[in-house]
């Protein structure tokens, strides 16, 4: 076989030059999301978005609703308006910045498509790939950890199989090591505050040699007084310190972590469902969840 195109031949890859999807974490607060239809798939949708913060339309006949759909509904009365009727017409697009059409319609998922063309609002069919702005994927969620698998529509279950592999791959610490690498963050920026200039690239010269050295479970020990500690030592001396020397101990590693699926159960604890971002990403990007997983059905 073939070396492994590297780094430096990227342009090796056809797929680098043409035919992929750009991946981003999308960003969904206080923006609202209409999910036409009721049924499996509308459900997983309700997955994905209830971790983001947006406002959620539902609509759908109650006779269409399957459980989780319907469990949804009943525990986020807030966030999800949900109306018994099928979709009605351009109207109903009114004040919404995304669609996602989940029904067994085939026909009317594509009218509901070139009404969200006319108004200029990203959508996404589960019936008719060819017309998606853009495409779910399989994901991986740890706190703000955020990985999603995406195939560019060839093969939706091997991206669950994907996600079954890598999920195997990571230590179950990175969702907190992520947490607290933020607060460790947020401290150094009120001390070192603004952006850009030199004070800025000393900043991020600093949090890389943090991150390079020290490891993923160190971070999941720093307490507050321990980030201030770090921030002595480290930042005001232009150094890293060792966890050891700010009081900490090196961790056993934990066991791989479990297989937990891409789809989390509907939870009313504002702990457990703040906030998943809708990411249209393949590799990890930040946000701050805290979501179980789990599935329903
Ligand atoms: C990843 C995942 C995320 C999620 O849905 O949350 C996802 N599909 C999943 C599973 C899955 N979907 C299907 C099967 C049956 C086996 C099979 O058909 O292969 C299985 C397997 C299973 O259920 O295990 C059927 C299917 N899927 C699509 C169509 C329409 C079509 O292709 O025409 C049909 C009906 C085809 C028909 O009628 O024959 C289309 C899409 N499905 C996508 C995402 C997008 C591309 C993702 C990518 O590029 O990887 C895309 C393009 C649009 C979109 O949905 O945004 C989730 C795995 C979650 C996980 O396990 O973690
Ligand atoms: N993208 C994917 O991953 C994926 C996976 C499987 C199936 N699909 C496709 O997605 C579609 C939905 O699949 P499902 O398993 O959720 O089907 P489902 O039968 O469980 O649900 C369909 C829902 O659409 C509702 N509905 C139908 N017409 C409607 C309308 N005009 N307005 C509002 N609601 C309406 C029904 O009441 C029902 O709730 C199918 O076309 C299926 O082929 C996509």
């Amino acid at each position: 076989m073939a070396d492994k195109p590297r780094d430096q031949d990227a342009f090796v890859n056809p797929f680098n030059v043409g035919g992929g999807s750009l991946m981003l974490a999308w960003q969904l607060k206080d923006k609202t999301v209409l999910i036409v239809g009721g049924g499996e798939v509308a459900s997983q949708r309700l997955d994905s978005v209830i971790g983001t913060d947006a406002r959620m339309v539902v609509l759908c006949p109650q006779s269409g609703l399957n459980a989780r759909t319907r469990r949804y509904i009943e525990l986020f009365p807030e966030r999800i308006t949900y109306h018994d009727r099928t979709f009605t017409g351009a109207a109903e697009l009114n004040e919404v910045d995304l669609v996602l059409t989940a029904i067994d319609d085939h026909i009317q998922s594509r009218d509901i498509v070139e009404l969200c063309r006319q108004a200029k609002i990203p959508v996404n069919a589960a019936d008719i790939p060819d017309l998606c702005d853009f495409f779910f994927g399989a994901q991986i969620r740890d706190g703000p950890l955020q990985v999603m698998i995406s195939t560019n529509g060839n093969g939706p279950r091997l991206s669950g199989l994907m996600r079954k592999k890598l999920q195997a791959g990571l230590s179950g610490y990175e969702g907190e090591a992520i947490t607290k690498i933020g607060a460790l963050r947020a401290q150094l920026k009120k001390r070192a505050p603004g952006v850009g200039g030199p004070l800025g690239r000393r900043r991020m010269q600093w949090m890389t040699q943090v991150c390079d050295k020290w490891d993923m479970e160190d971070f999941t020990q720093l307490d507050d007084s321990m980030i201030q500690g770090l921030l002595d030592e480290g930042w005001e001396k232009e150094r890293v310190p060792t966890i050891e020397e700010l009081g900490g101990k090196p961790i056993a590693k934990k066991a791989p972590s479990q297989e937990t699926g891409s789809h989390p159960a509907p939870t009313s604890s504002f702990s457990n469902a703040v906030p998943w971002s809708l990411g249209l990403i393949t590799g990890a990007a930040l946000s701050f969840a805290y979501i179980k997983y789990a599935r329903l059905s």
